[in-house]
């Protein structure tokens, strides 16, 4: 058996449809037109693809595209002010910091400067703690675009077994809090785990988000599993991802590719919380 592709670019095409019907009916009631704030510091060129990427998919469902590009050099306080600015500013009702920042900059604290309701990321401490109480908030993009992409395979996830390969703050902590919250028994996994099949080959959804290319091959696969590569390396091959998808495929039963799995989620997931923050704000100014 070879498993069914789960299909993000054609499943992220339909989310970022709906989401711009969305923002048309939301214009037309309110008067007030959704934007959104990317920050981009410096020129990492893989940071520069993506950040082009979010910004001419918002323009594409009607939001604003409202970008700010500083230089690499540039001091805490002065990238401070700008996310400062941003918060304050009315046009604006999402505000994306593309990671990673030069080393000697404060990441958490430039985060932590974005109002809860403007944080579309769903990356500052305050958004982190809702998720962690089950609370109402905007959630990290990566995860709930991979929750949309599990929901898209159409199995039950009530009861299922659910393993997370990473714990980062972006990816990782944040998706097994959601599996959580979705009843399934989770189980995270991270470098320091001692035997990593015997902990994956139970898991009916298998997230690997570790970083490391080629990582999940068939011995790590049980059978009919949903398997989520979030991994993205450059290659002699191109892109590949965190699993072998070649073994893995044998086995699963559904899976991502790289690219055209997680990444396009990631983008569509970021518009619809643009509107969700943007509805927020209609309702409960900043
Ligand atoms: N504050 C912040 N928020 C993020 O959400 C964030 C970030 N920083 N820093 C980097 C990671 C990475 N990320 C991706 C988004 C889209 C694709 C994507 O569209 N990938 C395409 C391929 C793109 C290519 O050709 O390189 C695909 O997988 O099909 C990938 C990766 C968002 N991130
Ligand atoms: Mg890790």
């Amino acid at each position: 058996m070879m498993a069914q592709i789960l299909d993000g670019t054609a499943i992220a095409r339909a989310l970022r449809t709906r989401v711009a019907s969305e923002v048309a009916d939301f214009v037309g009631t309110t008067g007030i037109v959704p934007g959104l704030a990317t920050v981009l510091v410096g020129e990492d060129p893989a940071s520069q693809v993506y950040v082009r990427n979010k910004r001419q998919s918002a323009v594409a469902a009607g939001i604003r595209d409202l970008h700010r590009h500083v230089d690499a050099d540039v001091d805490q306080e002065t990238i401070a002010a700008i996310i400062t600015e941003l918060a304050h500013n009315d046009a604006v009702s999402g505000i994306l910091l593309q990671l990673p920042l030069p080393g000697r900059l404060d990441s958490k604290r430039l985060i932590n400067l974005i109002p809860p309701m403007k944080d579309v990321d769903g990356l500052t401490t305050l958004s982190a703690g809702l998720l962690a109480r089950s609370e109402p908030g905007l959630r990290p993009c990566t995860p709930s675009g991979i929750m949309s992409l599990i929901d898209a395979t159409g199995i039950d996830l009530d009861g299922a077994d659910a393993v997370v390969i990473g714990r980062s703050e972006l990816v990782g902590g944040p998706m097994a809090r959601m599996l959580l919250d979705r009843n399934t028994t989770v189980t995270t996994a991270h470098s320091h785990t001692r035997d990593l099949a015997a902990v994956t080959m139970s898991a009916d959804v298998l997230v690997v988000a570790a970083g490391v290319p080629g990582l999940i091959g068939a011995e790590h696969v049980k059978s009919g599993a949903v398997v989520i590569d979030v991994g993205i390396h450059h290659s002699e091959n191109g892109l590949v991802g965190d699993v072998r998808f070649d073994e893995a495929s044998k086995y699963a039963g559904w899976i991502t590719p790289v690219p055209g799995g997680v990444g396009p989620m990631t983008i569509a997931t970021l518009l619809e919380n643009t509107l969700i923050a943007a509805r927020m704000q209609a309702a409960r100014p900043v």
